[in-house]
């Protein structure tokens, strides 16, 4: 039951609320490399403590809280984790029959990617606490592969940024960018492959060697900002296609795809617009959305797709440093 609870924003003081918000916040304890915790309880001290705080007690619990919070009439519901929150949260809001519902994020994660494009990393991270927050419609993609479907509002990504995903599963004491090189070199000597793959964006479709397929809706994937000129409401993926690559040009590539800056001359690297996309193999796919797993080779999957849905979810943003200005 909502009673009256204070929006964050307006626990700021200074901060304009846009309406008069009733704030869920749902919480990963694991998020951050268990780094979450502490920052929570300084938040708690930053937008008072008339805010209901809802714990998740394992993976994939989020997605169950944040449903029942749209249900019980919370008109915000708060993200507070990494990516993989952000991602479970938006799926129990997208699921939820309710369309109204704020989705805000309290980047207290590894690499909070998205919050990052929101503008919402820069504002948590500065303590912001006069600049006011916005709302946005943005697009969501709609993923769907061997029967099963869900929402991604991040990054969507085939191939070998599954397997970087594997590898950043496994590493226990690094966060952000640190943790998802390292998880980036070690994919490179476990896992570097290039099967053939038949890709598909919109109506062209084509059969070659593919190392990687990225369909972002942001800029950033695992901290790389890897399609820094998306839009979270143009209405189009931007999809970078990695083909026949070698190890030793990935690892040369490796600085360009930190600072965003990837050659755009280079026969192997194709980029570009769409609003549908798919992959199939003649090998199991490893594929990730918002860093969370939508299958590993063991599920033995080999086709997948993903479709834009524009203006599909209501967001929070900062923006003087949307896009991460
Ligand atoms: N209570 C919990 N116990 C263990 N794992 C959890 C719990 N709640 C959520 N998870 C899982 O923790 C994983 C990591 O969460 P999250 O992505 O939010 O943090 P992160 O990995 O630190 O950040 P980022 O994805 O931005 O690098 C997710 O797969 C999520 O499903």
């Amino acid at each position: 039951m909502v009673t009256d609870q204070i929006c964050g924003a307006e626990a700021l003081g200074r901060t304009r609320c846009l309406v008069s918000l009733s704030t869920c916040v749902i919480y990963n304890p694991a998020a951050g490399r268990g780094k979450a915790l502490r920052e929570l309880e300084d938040a708690r001290k930053r937008f008072g403590g008339d805010i209901e705080l809802r714990p998740t007690s394992a993976a994939g619990h989020a997605v169950e809280l944040a449903r029942q919070a749209a249900q019980e009439g919370f008109s915000r519901v708060v993200a507070a984790g990494g990516d993989g929150t952000v991602h479970e949260v938006a799926n129990g809001l997208l699921t939820s029959g309710r369309d109204d519902v704020l989705l805000s994020t309290w980047p207290v994660g590894s690499s909070c990617d998205y919050a990052y494009s929101l503008g919402m990393l820069r504002w948590w991270r500065e303590r912001s606490t006069d600049i006011p927050l916005d709302t946005m419609r943005v697009d969501v993609g709609l993923v769907r592969a061997g029967g099963r479907e869900r929402y991604c509002v991040n990054s969507f990504g085939v191939g070998f940024n599954g397997m970087v995903t594997v590898e950043a599963h496994k590493i226990r004491w690094l966060r952000g960018l640190p943790l998802y090189a390292l998880a980036f070199l070690r994919a490179m000597v476990e896992h570097f492959q290039t099967p053939p793959m038949t890709v598909r964006f919109d109506d062209a479709e084509g059969e070659s060697p593919t190392l990687a397929v990225s369909v972002n809706l942001a800029q950033r994937e695992g901290g790389f900002p890897i399609t820094s000129a998306a839009r979270l409401d143009d209405g189009r993926f931007d999809y970078l296609h990695a083909a026949a690559m070698r190890r030793w040009e990935l690892l040369r590539y490796l600085p360009a795809m930190i600072a965003g800056n990837l050659p755009t001359n280079h026969p192997q690297l194709r980029t570009g617009r769409c609003t549908r996309a798919a992959v199939r193999a003649g090998v199991p796919l490893c594929v990730h959305a918002d860093g969370e797993f939508v299958c590993r080779p063991e599920d033995g999957i080999r086709e997948v797709e993903i479709e834009l849905l524009p203006g599909r979810l209501l967001v929070e943003v900062c923006r003087p440093f949307l896009y991460g200005a």
